[in-house]
């Protein structure tokens, strides 16, 4: 059966989100047996949890307490390297500085962003040069001491997770193992250290954690902070199902330039967070795309005659730039 036709079998009225150990995956049978589950789970539900990821504890722990202490700094410290709105969105996005769902008023959320970058910087550093309108250099706070390494040696080894998930990913659609190596040299993966306070007030004033949206680019890997529960994600039945962090796990979901590439076969899950903890709760998302000009196109596995491709071509890093306009208020671009 083609993948479209599969796909027309789905319903994505799940109500629990599979989890996946990647542990095992050296020979070609072990990655034909996770690429099924991952297809199954991408069709089904869009979200799924992956354990033995290998990244070790120590640097997760470091990045952590990296995270918790850049965001205990006064926020005018942190205003100093705001991102703008019109660049490439990189550094300090203040509480509320983004909206996500339009209904709503903001989200309740600081944040920090940043892209590749080698830990050791070239000699002749291009800053992203084919990176498009995403292109230039990290906009990196003078403190907390160890910041940046700690955030780039997590970074590093979550985008060599999404390798080995992009490797997974084509088989799981039927492709040659390595179709998305030349379409992933440039690392167009961006990460954000999130920060969200505890919410208190009542849910319906247009203010969430991060309100209700689907990620823009191809899967999102996302670290969690233990023992807090605030993820949820929107099944076909309209009900929030809770995506609780899991020990030793890491979420993977599916964004929007995959359901793009994939007509929709693999499920873009809308999904938000509430912080209702009565404490303050940390995650960090590392945002996987292609290459900036890459062409997003429906896939002919994924097109049918009862399947029409759904969207135009369009380049990648142009898509994610316009969603990202779409979502950060213009009145911080200037600061
Ligand atoms: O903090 C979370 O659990 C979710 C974050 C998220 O959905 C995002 O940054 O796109
Ligand atoms: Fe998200």
């Amino acid at each position: 059966m083609s993948l479209a036709e599969t796909a027309a079998s789905v319903s994505g009225a799940f109500d629990s989100i599979p989890i996946i150990d990647i542990g095992h995956a050296s020979t070609p049978e072990e990655r034909a047996a996770l690429a099924r589950q991952i297809r199954d789970a991408c069709m089904n539900v869009g979200f799924f949890y992956i354990s033995n990821h290998g990244i070790p504890q120590e640097t997760i722990g470091k990045v952590f307490s990296a995270v918790e202490a850049y965001f205990s700094l006064p926020v005018e410290t942190k205003m100093k390297k705001l991102y703008h709105g019109d660049g490439n969105f990189m550094g300090y996005e203040p509480v509320l500085g983004s909206n996500v769902d339009p209904v709503n008023r903001g989200d309740l959320h600081e944040g920090f962003l940043f892209g590749w970058e080698e830990l050791v910087p070239a000699e002749n550093d291009d800053k992203r040069a084919n990176d498009g309108a995403m292109a230039g250099a990290n906009v990196w706070p003078s403190e907390p001491a160890g910041f940046r390494e700690a955030c780039l040696n997590y970074y590093h080894a979550a985008v060599g997770v999404g390798k080995v998930l992009f490797h997974l990913f084509a088989l799981a659609l039927d492709l040659p193992e390595t179709y998305f190596d030349d379409k992933t040299r440039n690392s167009a993966a961006s990460m954000r250290v999130l920060h969200y306070p505890p919410q208190t007030g009542p849910e319906d004033d247009g203010i969430v954690g991060i309100g209700a949206h689907s990620d823009f680019r191809c899967f999102t890997i996302l670290w969690q902070e233990p023992d807090i529960q605030a993820l949820q994600l929107l099944n076909s039945e309209k009900q929030w199902v809770k995506a609780p962090p899991i020990p030793g796990t890491l979420v993977i979901n599916i964004g929007d330039q995959f359901a793009r590439w994939t007509n929709d076969v693999f499920r873009s899950t809308v999904h938000r967070a509430i912080n209702r903890s009565g404490v303050r709760r940390y995650s960090i998302p590392l945002f996987f795309g292609t290459d900036y000009h890459v062409q997003i196109k429906p896939m002919p596995s994924c097109v049918s005659p009862e399947r029409p491709p759904k969207y135009e071509p369009i380049a990648a890093g142009d898509y994610i730039h316009q969603r990202l306009q779409e979502v950060y208020y213009q009145n911080t671009s200037t600061s």
